[in-house]
């Protein structure tokens, strides 16, 4: 589980760091309403997503599905500034498919970590993999991040697109060009 009070240690000191009065009266809770923050928008550590994707309804079709525009809030682990933007996931299901909030609910459990968007995004497709063992799995995902926002490079509005596909949405391209188009992106 997180702990709560060293992650309260560790607020203190960076402020101490920064050269601030952690004494201030505006200062005196940020280490505990941060360490209660951290509990929420990295909870997807101690989150599995298997709790969402083991319950699956019968299906007979094998057309795809897809779930465009979920929006999401990640961290970005190398500066601990956010990301956000909007995941969009395909699959074509075999025998089975998921209900359709548990796709977003897939992607909030790996987007409350420290990430970056590579691993993002593979983790998603590797987690409907896994469990709806689909002929194929598209995810993409857009993204602005703040760290190249706010400071750095300072390029606000820039976009990070990261593509995973598998099995069919990889090998047949026209399928795959039908859902880029779906999601707008050509
Ligand atoms: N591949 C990848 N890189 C990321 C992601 N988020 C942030 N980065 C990059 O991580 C890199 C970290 O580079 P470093 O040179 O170690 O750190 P830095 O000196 O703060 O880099 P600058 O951001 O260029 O100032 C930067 O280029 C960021 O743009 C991500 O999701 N994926
Ligand atoms: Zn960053």
């Amino acid at each position: 589980m997180m702990d709560e009070k060293k992650i309260k240690t560790a607020v203190k000191m960076l402020l101490e760091g920064m050269g601030e009065d952690i004494q201030r009266p505006g200062l005196l809770e940020t280490p505990e309403r941060v360490a209660k923050s951290y509990k929420e928008i990295f909870g997807g550590l101690y989150e599995d997503a298997a709790v969402h994707l083991t319950k699956t309804f019968p299906v007979e079709s094998n057309e795809f599905v897809l779930e465009k525009d979920i929006p999401f809030y990640s961290t970005c682990e190398h500066h601990l500034i956010p990301f956000f933007g909007v995941a969009h996931v395909a699959y074509v299901p075999t025998d089975k498919v998921v209900g359709l909030s548990k796709l977003a609910r897939t992607v909030d459990i790996f987007a409350r970590r420290p990430q970056i968007q590579e691993q993002l995004t593979n983790q998603i497709a590797d987690a409907i993999t896994e469990h709806l063992e689909p002929a194929g799995v598209m995810v993409i995902i857009e993204a602005e991040h703040l760290c190249m926002s706010m400071r750095g490079v300072k390029k606000p509005g820039a976009k990070t697109l990261t593509m995973v596909s598998r099995g069919v949405l990889q090998t047949d391209s026209e399928l795959k060009n039908t859902i880029l188009s779906m999601v707008g992106i050509k």
